[in-house]
């Protein structure tokens, strides 16, 4: 229910929200919160926005402890566990706190975009097979095995280094680390923080799509926004790329669940002050917020790993499809970007006269502070400039992967000049959820979706099952292009390319 006789306030679920300027709307702080909340989306997806338990969430987010400046929600963002999907916040590494729900259960879920040099017109008519042959050659759904079964110790030196495991492995090449956020490892990893059962459930998973909303796609380039970015990119109309998504399976959904577990044991006291359970935090500077950032920091190697693996094993069936060699298709990473992830990054934020992260209203400066950044269902977005950059991008800014839907376009978007000030230098992640999974049953019949999508589009969709494609269909998603407008116009993350699909297979 929304107040429009007001243009400047609107109210969704209880929750009032007073408009800043174009495309961001602030929850004031009141009560608990430590700081306010921005929700950054045009009216028409703050309406799909306060439609669930979103805005709540993210009310409630701002009573982290050690927080800084404000709870931002991206204009995809939906409910998740305790903290929105689409959410991100920042607290102090120091004073403030970790907390697990913030991040994810998919740890480093993610994307990553693989350009090649050939165009719409060399799949025409290799669709059936290409489709196959993915299906076939690339582990997907909720059982089997990946495409590599660890030991041990491949396990210990997977979630140690991350994708430099999979170079010494024959499984990628340099450029390919040179192309993924942080080269595709975390140098604070600790597997020794990972549980037995993690690890088990993780040994025979590297390499494997996972199921539901996990996917392998093969796009044709649409739309070129900026060119001379795009180029950058080695980007071009009418080329074929391929969009691989994908976390850290079992393994990362067992890590979250072991340290939720733990930290709602040890530190109840802090629990007891949130207002929500799912929210559980680990102080900073304790044991369990220790253990907890490196067990996280060994399955974002692992999810590297995992999305590297598919990628090699993808170059494999195009090469056998195609009947040339991948180089020759010139199949190069452009990128690798995760979504679900909580990095210690330094930010300029607003300080009390200690020099601690203060509210926008009590803050007496501001100063750099050290912060995990706490992106969920959210994008780094950095511009140019930043050293975190590879030196392929550091002059043009980070690219940005946004998937859309299996029926819709997806986007290619670079790094934002206002992203550092408006975002903590993060954008959306994709459309965002509608309906839950239960409702898109109800509402979808999976073997008509892929009918429908093969006859009137021309798009090729294979899954392991019919309720995956329904739970997955077109219309449980916002649209792609209306979040995509609200990053460019903001400035946080400015369109570069569209792509539509031409195969997809689905776990
Ligand atoms: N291009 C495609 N995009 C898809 C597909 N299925 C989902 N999606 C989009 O990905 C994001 C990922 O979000 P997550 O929270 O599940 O990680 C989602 O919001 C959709 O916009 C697909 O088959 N193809
Ligand atoms: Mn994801
Ligand atoms: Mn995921």
């Amino acid at each position: 229910m929304s107040d429009h006789d007001d243009p400047e306030v609107l109210e969704y679920n209880g929750v009032r929200l007073e408009r800043v300027r174009e495309h961001v709307w602030e929850i004031p702080r009141e009560g608990g919160m430590n700081v306010p909340a921005r929700v950054l989306a045009s009216e028409a997806l703050l309406e799909q926005i306060g439609d669930d338990k979103t805005l709540q969430q993210l009310r409630n987010a701002t009573h982290l402890p050690g927080i800084a400046d404000r709870a931002i929600c991206m204009p995809d963002g939906h409910q998740g566990y305790g903290f929105p999907v689409g959410g991100v916040g920042a607290t102090d590494v120091e004073t403030g706190c970790i907390s697990p729900g913030a991040i994810g259960y998919d740890i480093n879920c993610g994307v990553r975009m693989m350009r090649t040099n050939l165009t719409y017109d060399d799949v025409v008519g290799h669709e059936e097979e290409l489709v196959d042959a993915l299906f076939a050659n690339v582990p997907s759904g909720l059982g089997g095995g990946g495409i590599v079964e660890s030991d041990r110790d491949t396990l210990e030196s997977i979630l140690n280094r991350g994708v430099d495991w999979a170079l010494e492995h024959g499984y990628a090449v340099e450029d390919d680390l040179a192309h993924c956020e942080d080269e595709g490892m975390r140098p604070d990893a600790d597997p020794d923080a990972v549980s037995q059962k993690a690890k088990d459930r993780g040994k025979n998973q590297v390499g494997s799509l996972g199921s539901g909303n996990h996917f392998l796609e093969v796009q044709r380039v649409t739309d070129i926004f900026r060119p001379e970015v795009a180029t950058e990119f080695g980007l071009e109309a009418d080329q074929i790329v391929v969009l691989i998504h994908c976390g850290s399976r079992g393994l990362g959904h067992q890590i979250c669940t072991d340290y939720l577990r733990e930290i709602e044991r040890e530190h109840g006291d802090l629990l007891a002050e949130l207002p929500d359970k799912e929210l559980a935090a680990a102080p900073a500077g304790s044991q369990l917020a220790e253990e907890y950032y490196g067990a996280m920091c060994a399955a974002i190697n692992f999810a590297w790993v995992n999305r590297q693996l598919i990628m090699h094993r993808t170059r494999r069936v195009f090469e056998r499809v195609f009947e040339r060699d991948w180089e020759s298709m010139e199949m190069e990473l452009l990128y690798d970007v995760a979504h679900n992830i909580g990095k210690k990054e330094v930010h300029e934020v607003g300080v009390d006269a200690d020099g601690r992260p203060a509210a926008p209203d009590e803050a007496v400066d501001r100063a750099e502070r050290e912060l995990y950044v706490h992106r969920k269902g959210a994008t780094r977005a950095f511009p140019a400039g930043r050293p975190e950059l590879p030196a392929a991008y550091r002059d043009v800014g980070q690219p940005i992967i946004i998937p859309g839907s299996m029926g819709a376009g997806s986007y290619v978007l670079r790094g934002g000049e206002e992203s550092m000030a408006v975002s903590f230098g993060s954008t959306a992640h994709g459309a965002g959820r509608t309906m839950s999974r239960t409702q898109a049953k109800n509402e979808y019949w999976g073997e008509t979706v892929q009918e429908e999508l093969r006859d009137q589009e021309q798009i090729y969709v294979k899954a392991q099952s019919g309720a995956t494609v329904a739970e997955e269909a077109p219309g449980v998603y916002k649209s792609v292009d209306e979040v995509v407008r609200v990053s460019d116009e903001l400035g946080i993350g400015d369109k570069v390319a569209r792509t539509f699909p031409v195969c997809n297979i689905k776990g």
